[in-house]
């Protein structure tokens, strides 16, 4: 059995580098004026799984898509080398052979993996001619507070280890305080020190208070030069959620209206079913249209969802795919 594709399986090879964000000098009005209707964005969000139906012919062609856009990640205190060298082969080959071939998409691979500085190294041996990348989060993940020229270093460091990807944790007080001029300065360090590695900021959303906070971050980001905008790190008590999804998606809709820059969206953090990557993935469509379904464009932090998508791959095979995934996309 094979899916009906749609166009949405992902690309194995060929696939053209979307260019980094150069970003732009500081607009403070821009920032002032950013509004986030909280309600409206809830119930948007409450609603969206209601709203859609899985055609089943596309639901492996959907899954196979969620795999090709996961950062694979392990962010524990008792990472070792031999887990690293486990998770790598697993970005090598998400899934059983013969699932894979099955649904042709043998070759398939995550979009990246993501381990701390430590393990970049490791992860980069055990990865090396397969063509995914390495992103390490530096700059003292995850609460991002060490000393200012050690989170700099810490970048530096994990460039030279081979990282391509490096995701930052920004100062939540200058959100908190309303100092974007010290988070647009420190973003803009950050990217410096990261060379041609592109840089994930890591709002930690779940400690900004309000939809407009995560907004107005989000732009000030983005204008000095985020590459991608990643929800969390993983660790706070509330990390990617729909509304804060639906309130950063917006923010690189309304970026890209003005500029004509395409950013990146990460939600990370708490995504372990197959069922809820469907969901991000037609809000994502529903906002973003198709461009942003691929690498350059999106990606899941999660440790743990390639296991459910794997299990539903397996049941859609063997004709028992549960009907409780069918309500996301169309
Ligand atoms: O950036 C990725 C997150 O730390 C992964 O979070 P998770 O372990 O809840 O999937």
């Amino acid at each position: 059995m094979t899916p009906n594709h749609a166009g949405l399986l992902p690309q194995l090879s060929g696939h053209q580098a979307h260019p980094r964000n150069p970003g732009m000098p500081l607009d403070l009005d821009w920032v002032a004026s950013v509004q986030a209707n909280t309600s409206a964005i809830e119930r948007r969000a409450a609603t969206l799984g209601g709203r859609r139906s899985v055609k089943k012919d596309f639901q492996a062609a959907w899954l196979l898509k969620a795999i090709s856009l996961i950062d694979l990640t392990t962010l524990s205190g008792d990472d070792t080398t031999a887990r690293v060298q486990r998770l790598c082969a697993k970005a090598r080959q998400p899934v059983r052979a013969d699932i894979l071939e099955a649904l042709g998409m043998p070759g398939l691979t995550t979009g990246a993996v993501c381990v701390y500085h430590d393990m970049v190294e490791t992860a980069v041996r055990a990865l090396e001619g397969s063509g995914i990348p390495v992103a390490a989060v530096s700059t003292g993940f995850p609460a991002g507070l060490s000393p200012w020229h050690l989170r700099i270093a810490e970048i530096g460091e994990s460039v030279k280890a081979g990282a391509q990807e490096i995701d930052i944790v920004i100062s939540r007080r200058h959100v908190l305080t309303g100092n974007w001029q010290a988070l647009y300065d420190e973003m803009r360090e950050m990217r410096a020190a990261c060379g041609e590695a592109h840089v994930k900021a890591i709002l930690a959303t779940g400690e900004l208070q309000t939809l407009r906070n995560v907004a107005r971050a989000s732009l000030v980001c983005m204008m000095a030069g985020a590459d991608f905008i990643k929800t969390s790190t993983g660790k706070e008590a509330v990390n990617a959620t729909l509304p804060v999804s639906l309130t950063m998606i917006r923010a690189i809709r309304d970026y890209e209206d003005r500029t004509g820059i395409k950013v990146g969206y990460k939600p990370a953090g708490g995504i372990s079913k197959a069922k809820d990557a469907l969901l991000y993935l037609a809000l994502l469509k529903d906002e973003l249209g198709h461009d942003w379904l691929q690498p350059d464009l999106f990606r899941f932090g999660a440790s743990s969802l390639l296991g459910d998508i794997e299990r539903q791959l397996e049941h859609h095979l063997t004709g028992h795919y549960s009907a409780s995934h069918r309500h996301a996309m169309a």
